[in-house]
């Protein structure tokens, strides 16, 4: 992605210049494009995305927002609150030997982001097939993995005439976004092995594939709601750029001197609209605590704009709301139509490998938006079936891995969630225990 938003003109060369030559100093030279998302000292010292980082560009026919999400097994949660707020999403699958094999392992995170992908309502997959560069470009390795890949997406619900495969190098910047052999004079000095590529593919890019992805159905007429992902003191019409403010809100990590542990009533979040619209002036509700303020500001897309709706990921500031008052995942929206707010709800759910069978009073981690919160399934209601969802077996003393369910949830604090009827976004729900995902669902009543 780093490099990817370096061909797109997100990064300058002066300043991909001066990552090449930091990476390096710091024994990471292969990494210089991954610090392009990667901003803390943290990350880049592991070498890992630990955090959420959004950015813009734009292709012929779309303006984009990538988050880009952990990949790692302990981040998990993060990737979460990236893939709840995705409209679509590249799986980047490691291609080269023994990389492949690791991630498509049964508890490898290919196969466990696919899922989660899926889980959350994500219905359009471009599969980024990297590191093919390593293997010499090998159709046969592409084939093995295109056919081992899809037959599992499919399995898992996603309809294979949507799927589409791309090999590329991250590394070296192929077919990321112009075809190949038909780089850039610049780009392509890089390129030292992409020939026996051009002999086998003859495809779009992965641009031109991201470009081609249908826009999704905004549910515009709802109420407002916006999942606060992160948020800081301070407006963005004093003072900061609208692109410090994007990289403020992006990396300071909340609870956080900068972020959470100073008061102060003039706020700026980051987001994204999840239904209905709103706009500068409009007066809101900070769900949980139904504190009210007043929209100063918003920007979408590093512009200050006087409306945002579905569907746009914005920084807004507030004025009037204690900056104690927000967490990660309160829920900014209109002072007459709050969300609704539960401790008691019943889910339909996809049960996934567990090592244990999940029982009555089985402690769970939930994780719904950008949120997670400890609860108890409290009560087995039914055993569906997967494919037509009729019930097999009311009241079943265990649900066994695989199974599709109806259970009962009881959380220990309020959590705000809504029917999947009424909101997609805050309708979808994950559980997790023991640093697993064990099943994923829809909120289909809530008590
Ligand atoms: N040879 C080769 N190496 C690559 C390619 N893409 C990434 N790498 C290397 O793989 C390592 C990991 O790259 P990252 O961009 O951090 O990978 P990631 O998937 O974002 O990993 P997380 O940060 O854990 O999510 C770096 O050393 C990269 O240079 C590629 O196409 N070819």
């Amino acid at each position: 992605m780093g490099h990817l938003l370096y061909r797109m003109g997100q990064v300058s060369d002066r300043v991909m210049q001066k990552y090449e030559r930091d990476a390096a100093k710091s024994g990471k030279s292969s990494f210089h494009f991954a610090w392009v998302l990667d901003e803390t000292e943290e990350e880049r010292s592991r070498g890992v995305t630990i955090d959420i980082a959004t950015s813009n560009f734009e292709t012929e026919n779309r303006q984009f927002t990538i988050l880009d999400a952990p990949g790692h097994r302990d981040f998990i949660p993060n990737m979460i609150a990236g893939a709840t707020q995705a409209d679509a999403a590249i799986l980047v699958v490691d291609a080269s030997l023994g990389g492949f094999e690791a991630g498509f392992s049964d508890y490898g995170q290919t196969k466990e982001h696919a899922i989660l992908a899926r889980s959350l309502g994500v219905q359009q997959l471009v599969v980024a097939v990297n590191k093919l560069d390593t293997l010499d470009w090998s159709e046969a390795r592409f084939l093995e993995i295109r056919d081992q890949v899809s037959a599992f997406l499919t399995q898992i619900g996603f309809r294979p005439e949507t799927l589409v495969f791309v090999p590329c190098s991250g590394l070296r910047g192929t077919n990321l976004t112009h075809r190949v052999g038909n780089e850039p004079e610049k780009a392509s000095s890089k390129e030292t092995n992409a020939q026996a590529l051009v002999e086998w593919y003859s495809g779009p890019c992965l641009v031109e594939v991201i470009d081609q992805l249908a826009p999704p159905t905004r549910t515009l007429e709802g109420a407002f709601r916006l999942s606060v992902s992160d948020f800081f003191r301070g407006s963005l019409l004093g003072g900061t750029t609208h692109n410090q403010a994007a990289s403020i809100a992006a990396t300071i990590p909340v609870g956080s001197a900068a972020s959470g542990g100073t008061t102060g009533t003039t706020v700026t979040v980051s987001g994204r609209v999840e239904s209905g619209s709103v706009r500068v002036g409009e007066r809101l509700a900070l769900v949980p605590g139904l504190e009210i303020g007043t929209v100063k500001a918003i920007d979408h897309l590093d512009n200050l704009v006087q409306w945002a709706a579905a569907g746009d990921s914005i920084l807004m500031t507030v004025q009037g709301i204690d900056l104690t008052q927000y967490s990660v995942g309160s829920v900014l929206c209109p002072r007459d139509h709050p969300i609704p707010t539960t401790s008691r709800f019943e889910a339909q759910i996809v049960v996934f490998e567990t090592k244990v069978p999940i029982t009555q009073g089985y402690p769970i981690i939930l994780h719904y938006q950008s949120r997670n919160e400890p609860a108890f399934i409290t009560k087995l209601v039914a055993l569906l079936d997967k494919s037509s969802g009729e019930v097999i077996k009311k009241r079943p003393r265990h649900l066994p891995k695989s199974s599709a369910a109806k259970i009962e949830i009881t959380s220990d604090r309020p959590v705000c969630l809504d029917t999947f009827q009424h909101s997609k976004s805050f309708g979808r729900i994950t559980l997790r225990k023991g640093g697993e995902t064990i099943g994923a669902g829809i909120v289909t009543a809530i008590f």
